[in-house]
């Protein structure tokens, strides 16, 4: 006979919607500093229907913007707390190249970013790593610090850390309305919450729930072919062991740019993807046509076949994962303009899984009106004009 359940516990310190890698980060940290945090997420975890998904994601140091860059380090030392508190390895360290053009001012901040930095010519890349093939003129900044994060294994883990320390996680429970006030009320598919403080990190879906708070938000969702090719020769174009990530910046034949990361988590099969994708509703991901043309998957053939000749030029895997861009591809990490109790982190463009554990910092900080660690200037919601023409 199953035991009478509990009455179902309503008020908290703070509640958290969202638990991709934003949120569970920002719950994290609020459990640790001893707050009584709800983390509240739709979908039944693990889930693959939002943007933390999958093995890998790139972490590096080399960033175009410096108040990216500067907070690497601090970021550096929170991954590698969360491995110590959970006897996990979350990092592999491999190496990063920007491939790009002497002079060209991204590639150029880039490598002020990194302060020591080896700059290496085809010639020179080539022999280093023989996977890849610059074309005459362009270079490759190393980014020695740079390398792989496992995703996955990083979502479990910093959930994992937050419960031990007494927070509370409900997946499968979508929240559908938002009563600001002094006392913020949460209404979810399976009840009413409250708490002085709430947080918003939704991912593609934040733009909807911040819509019934009067804000605007310009995000766009796209949905990104996250596309695997096979080495022609197993082993001989991109081992984990023996290959660095890379990303390019200002090349005309990738405009957005393209990145990749070494074979780890499908064997014989590197992962290179476009920093673009097709704008989408969350909602109405899985309705696209299977057999509709990808034109990103022509971008990236077309590249691999100059720059990466050991692989084959069609994908062998393709899966699917979400970005939310802002106009200018900076993260949005604030306050609601007009509800202080309410903080929003959203936005994160496609490069804000290596960040979390700041983003969470942050995020913590602002909901519990703490100076901010790191300059916020650029993550302000009033950069953007109009955000609250629609106001109640
Ligand atoms: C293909 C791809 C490659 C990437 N590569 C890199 C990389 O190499 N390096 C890097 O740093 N970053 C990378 N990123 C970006 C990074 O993964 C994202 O910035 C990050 O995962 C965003 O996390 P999030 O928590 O904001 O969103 P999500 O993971 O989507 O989390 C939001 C959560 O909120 C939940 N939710 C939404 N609405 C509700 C609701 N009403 N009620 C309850 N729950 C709700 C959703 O279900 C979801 O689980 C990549 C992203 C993609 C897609
Ligand atoms: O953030 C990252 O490092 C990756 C690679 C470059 C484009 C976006 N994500």
């Amino acid at each position: 006979m199953a035991a009478p359940s509990q009455p179902q516990k309503s008020t908290y310190d703070v509640i958290v919607i969202g638990a991709g890698i934003q949120g569970s980060f920002t719950a994290y940290h609020l459990a640790q500093r001893h707050k009584d945090t709800l983390l509240l997420e739709q979908f039944l975890l693990p889930h693959s229907r939002g943007s933390s998904h999958g093995q890998s994601r790139i972490i590096r140091s080399a960033y175009p913007q410096e108040y990216y860059s500067r907070m690497m380090p601090d970021s550096f030392r929170l991954w590698q707390q969360l491995e110590a508190e959970t006897g996990t390895t979350l990092y592999r360290q491999t190496g990063l190249v920007v491939l790009g053009l002497p002079g060209e001012p991204e590639l150029e901040a880039c490598r002020r970013s990194l302060g020591v930095d080896e700059v290496l010519d085809a010639a020179a890349l080539a022999q280093r790593f023989p996977g890849f093939r610059l074309q005459a003129g362009q270079v490759a900044v190393l980014d020695s610090t740079a390398g792989v994060l496992f995703a996955d294994r990083a979502l479990r883990a910093v959930q994992e850390v937050f419960r031990r320390h007494g927070g509370t996680l409900q997946d499968g429970e979508k929240v559908l309305h938002i009563e600001p006030g002094a006392t913020v009320t949460v209404t979810t598919t399976a009840g009413v919450y409250k708490a002085p403080r709430l947080i918003i990190t939704a991912g593609a879906w934040t733009g909807a729930l911040v819509e019934q708070l009067g804000l605007h938000l310009p995000l766009q969702p796209l949905r990104i072919n996250v596309c695997y090719w096979r080495e022609k020769q197993p082993g001989s174009a991109s081992s984990g062991s023996v290959s660095p990530c890379f990303l390019t910046l200002g090349l005309s034949q990738a405009p957005h740019g393209i990145y990749g990361l070494p074979s780890i988590e499908y064997p014989g099969l590197m992962k290179v993807c476009h920093h673009h994708g097709s704008p989408t509703d969350p909602e109405k991901r899985d309705q696209a046509p299977s057999s509709a043309p990808h034109p990103d998957v022509a971008v990236l053939s077309s590249f691999i076949s100059s720059y990466l000749p050991g692989l084959e030029t069609q994908p062998a895997v393709m899966e699917t994962c979400l970005y939310t861009n802002t106009p200018d591809e900076d993260f949005i990490l604030d306050r609601h303009p007009k509800f202080s109790n309410i903080v929003i982190g959203a936005g994160f463009s496609g490069h804000g899984f290596k960040l979390a554990p700041v983003v969470g910092k942050l995020l913590c900080e602002l909901s519990l009106g703490e100076e901010p660690s790191h300059n916020m200037a650029h993550f302000a919601i009033t950069r953007f004009p109009g955000v609250l023409a629609a106001a109640q």
